[in-house]
């Protein structure tokens, strides 16, 4: 993955130092970063300059599509990522709308599948993305988004991969993901990966071909303790060839998505990698 390599040397040599207050850490960052995926031809865009724990990542993507609001059932589908944010978060600890133990509030898939109407009721933004495009429509507005800046007091954290939009040219699905903030070291490893697997899921369910992904990201930043380790240690590796992600061709709509899909349907084949490398995450 060698975009993913220009990124962090491009941070690397022009990045701002900025104060950030929400952690209380410096990042080393620069805005607006392109990326691309070829789902078409099944280039997977797993990191090789590193070990990657890529059943995490899928996972927490079928927790956002699931539309989940708890760490508990994310570890349940295999990742751990979201035991920090809910439970060992000062503000979020602290605050009145936290329904206890693994709550993560009104975030990411919430917004997704069960976004509140002021009339009351609920809109499945992705059931009607899903509805469209498996009838070869799309109204230029098949777009899920998160990003509900009226309930974000009432989640843990306010989403970074926010926006996903859908785009049918023929019978070729393409996908376009806006990211508002990156940890290019840990969080980019995983969303390189949920923004291919969406494209590839959501053309297998809806009976249409994988085209192109664009990851449009804009404050891209290394934390200050997880400099020396991209500098000194990833970035002297050379990367492996992409390796391709296999998908059980049983998954055919939302509803198994939703029901029976575990990670065992994921399979990477042929990945070479360097070996791991534990960057400091922060909360
Ligand atoms: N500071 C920060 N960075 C993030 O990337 C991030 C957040 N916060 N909060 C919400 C989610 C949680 N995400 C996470 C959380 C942890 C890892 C992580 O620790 N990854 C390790 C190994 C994970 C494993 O063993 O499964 C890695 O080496 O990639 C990655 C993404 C992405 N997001
Ligand atoms: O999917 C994700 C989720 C989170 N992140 C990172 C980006 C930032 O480092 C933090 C969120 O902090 P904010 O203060 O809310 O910007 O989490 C990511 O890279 N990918």
């Amino acid at each position: 993955m060698r975009q993913y390599l220009d990124l962090c040397q491009n941070i690397v040599d022009n990045g701002h130092w900025i104060e950030n207050e929400r952690t209380g850490k410096r990042c080393l960052t620069i805005i607006n970063a392109d990326l691309e995926y070829d789902v078409k031809n099944n280039q997977f865009p797993i990191i090789t300059t590193r070990k990657s724990f890529y059943k995490a990542a899928i996972a927490e993507l079928i927790g956002y599509i699931r539309g989940y609001d708890n760490a508990a059932d994310f570890r349940a589908l295999g990742t751990k990522t979201w035991d920090m944010n809910a439970n060992d978060n000062a503000s979020w600890l602290a605050n009145p709308h936290r329904k206890g133990e693994d709550d993560m509030g009104r975030v990411y898939g919430v917004q997704g599948r069960r976004w509140q109407k002021t009339s009351g009721g609920t809109v499945d933004q992705l059931a009607k993305i899903v509805d469209n495009l498996s009838k070869g429509v799309d109204d230029r507005g098949e777009i899920i988004t998160f990003y509900n800046p009226g309930e974000f007091d009432m989640g843990c954290l306010r989403p970074c991969m926010h926006t996903h939009t859908f785009s049918l040219l023929g019978d070729t699905l393409h996908l376009t993901s806006y990211q508002r903030s990156c940890d290019v070291p840990l969080g980019l490893n995983f969303n390189q990966i949920q923004v291919f697997t969406f494209l590839a899921l959501m053309a297998q369910i809806t009976g249409n071909k994988a085209g192109t992904a664009y990851h449009k990201i804009i404050n891209a930043h290394i934390y200050e303790d997880q400099l020396d380790l991209m500098k000194n240690e990833q970035l002297t590796r050379e990367p492996f060839p992409s390796p391709q992600l296999k998908i059980n061709p049983d998954i055919k709509s939302l509803k198994d998505l939703e029901t029976w899909v575990t990670m065992d349907d994921f399979e990477v084949v042929g990945y070479q990698h360097h070996e791991a490398i534990k960057y400091p995450f922060s909360v």
